[in-house]
């Protein structure tokens, strides 16, 4: 990925230039080009990041050419990471290792990468404010810089970024199908003095997931004792009764419990 980032830098320094006539802010750069929005709550995107989501990807075109390789290239070792990866969390739960797979948690692939210029004032401003991610699970690639925070027994806690480690998500969605057995975890990130900062976030069960299938906990996790907590819903409608709600600390997965 250090290419990609070696490669953008030229448009993500234009950027940075660009965010320099809104105050204080951090931009979110989408790997989809587009313009620049400013948006409640002090971000800004650039498009939506399902432009680059599987398994309906863009045409290769309509990705800057400047990263359109790489993006697929991570886009396809991501698909096999989460292969892995789902196969351990279906172990963890005592299922079959096919089985989260076998539901489809690992097609619906987003991938966005976010750009956080320097900022002057970054007491006054958030970089992504605080909420869980709405799909399965989310894979995190940080720079160096840090930012990222994760709210912990009741408090704001660092996760500094380790070279070369990927930082996992549990997203709302796999709580709802564990029966809580697995937790979403609330996040934010900040701005700081210094950067910029670069992430690429990797959501897997995006709402490019257009299946209808009906997503509720898993019949193998429920007994008597522990029944069902959760209805059942699409992928496509909890992003979207999300997306309605807006970005902020309350998931939906309370209007669904039983
Ligand atoms: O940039 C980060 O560290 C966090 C990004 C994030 O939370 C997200 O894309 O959902
Ligand atoms: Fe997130």
């Amino acid at each position: 990925m250090s290419e990609f980032f070696w490669i953008c830098n030229f448009i993500l320094e234009a950027l940075a230039f660009l965010s320099k006539f809104f105050s204080s802010f951090s931009v979110r750069f989408l790997v989809s080009l587009g313009f620049v929005l400013p948006l409640p709550g002090g971000e800004a995107r650039l498009l939506d990041p399902a432009e680059a989501a599987l398994p309906d990807p863009p045409a290769p075109e309509q990705l800057p050419a400047c990263c359109r390789g790489i993006v697929m290239d991570y886009s396809a070792e991501m698909l096999k990471l989460g292969d892995l990866l789902f196969g351990l969390f279906s172990e963890a739960l005592g299922l079959d290792p096919a089985h989260l797979k076998e539901m489809g948690c690992s097609e619906g692939l987003g991938i966005a990468s976010h750009y956080y210029p320097a900022c002057p004032q970054p007491d006054l401003t958030l970089g992504i404010a605080r909420h869980s991610d709405l799909g399965f699970v989310t894979v995190l690639l940080q720079d160096h810089v840090g930012g990222l925070q994760v709210f912990r027994r009741d408090r704001w806690v660092d996760f500094p970024p380790t070279p070369g480690a990927l930082v996992v998500n549990v997203g709302d969605m796999f709580q709802l199908i564990s029966n809580d057995k697995f937790k979403s975890v609330e996040h934010r990130a900040l701005v700081r003095s210094v950067g910029p900062r670069v992430s690429v976030a990797a959501f897997f069960g995006n709402e490019g997931l257009s299946t209808s299938r009906i997503y509720e906990p898993i019949k193998e996790l429920l007994s008597e004792d522990d029944p069902p907590k959760y209805h059942g819903i699409t992928v496509r409608d909890f992003f979207f009764r999300s997306f309605q709600k807006g970005i902020d600390s309350s998931s939906i997965l309370s209007r669904l419990k039983r």
